[in-house]
């Protein structure tokens, strides 16, 4: 399986969750981790499952990284029609009424361009005793299980 893992970053633990992630995943997957400030919008297809791994800055905003490509799907506006993805987004509850908001700009976006998330919305919270990479780990196999049941169809 295909699977691009994007991280949107300010201080860097998204990051790390992501490349955790794609250590783990390429045991057995064909497995590319960007940022997404490095991402062409362009490159985003159907055949590729996307794992978005994205924190929450300002108020409920998103954060440095992930601007670029969230300006370029809105002036692009592509058709994400067949494209599967699911998030994991970090925050932290101190900031109680923008819990995590930052990637759920994205998420919105994104399905609205006709893109499918897919599985549980994976959440770690700053002010928690887990450790983010952990709870990412915990949560991608429910995702490639849900990318598989549609992808393989039944006969
Ligand atoms: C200045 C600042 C603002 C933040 N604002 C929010 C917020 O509004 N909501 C939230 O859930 N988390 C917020 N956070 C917490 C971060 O999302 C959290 O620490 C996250 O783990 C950072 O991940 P990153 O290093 O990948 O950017 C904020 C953190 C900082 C430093």
């Amino acid at each position: 399986m295909q699977i691009t893992v994007l991280y949107g970053t300010e201080s860097g633990n998204s990051e790390l969750i992501a490349d955790d992630l794609g250590t783990s995943l390429r045991a057995e997957h064909d497995v590319e981790v960007s940022d997404l400030q490095d991402y062409d919008p362009a490159r985003l297809h159907p055949d590729t499952l996307i794992l978005l791994v994205c924190s929450t800055h300002g108020e409920g905003e998103l954060p440095n990284t992930a601007v670029p490509f969230y300006e370029a799907i809105n002036a692009l506006q592509p058709d994400l029609t067949g494209l599967r993805y699911a998030v994991f987004g970090l925050g932290d509850t101190f900031y109680e009424e923008t819990y995590s908001q930052g990637s759920e700009v994205l998420d919105r976006r994104l399905t609205e361009l006709g893109a499918v998330r897919i599985g549980e919305y994976g959440r770690h919270d700053a002010s928690s005793w887990d450790l983010g990479s952990d709870l990412a780990l915990e949560w991608v196999p429910g995702i490639i299980e849900a990318f598989e049941a549609v992808a393989q169809p039944i006969h």
